[in-house]
């Protein structure tokens, strides 16, 4: 049994950058769309992010685990936000029900870890 995507959603997926204070697109440097999953491993009760853009070349944008006690910020109705060891991601999403809807499963995984 390996793992199973518990959501998908439309978003661009952004880096803080610490350095120059400002959100840097995760992956090439050109914003673009990516297809965001929460993938459960029931074995493990493991979960994590795992992006990958549209394009045909479906570049790995984020790959994060997510670890019991993430605080997931809703910073505004589209664009939420945590932090992980190494990183600050930001999700921009593609629309108002995807976040919704991320943010929904993302709770949840929080909850089973
Ligand atoms: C204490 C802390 O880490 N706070 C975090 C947010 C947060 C809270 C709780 C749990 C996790 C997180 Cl990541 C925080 O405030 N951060 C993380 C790095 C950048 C930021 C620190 C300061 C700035 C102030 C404005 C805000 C921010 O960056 N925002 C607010 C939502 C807005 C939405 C979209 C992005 C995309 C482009 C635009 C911009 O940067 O011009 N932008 C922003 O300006 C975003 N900021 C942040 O989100």
């Amino acid at each position: 049994m390996g793992e199973s995507s518990i959501c998908q959603v439309r978003a661009t997926v952004m880096l803080y950058d610490d350095v120059h204070k400002r959100w840097v697109p995760a992956g090439s440097e050109a914003p673009s769309i990516s297809r965001v999953h929460i993938y459960h491993h029931p074995g493990a009760n493991s979960f994590r992010v795992v992006g990958r853009t549209l394009q045909a070349d479906q570049q790995v944008v984020i790959n994060c685990p997510l670890v019991k006690g993430i605080k997931y910020n809703q910073a505004t109705p589209n664009f939420h936000q945590w932090r992980d060891p190494k990183h600050v991601w930001g999700l921009n999403f593609g629309s108002l029900e995807d976040a919704a809807l991320f943010a929904h499963s993302m709770m949840h995984a929080l909850q089973a870890l």
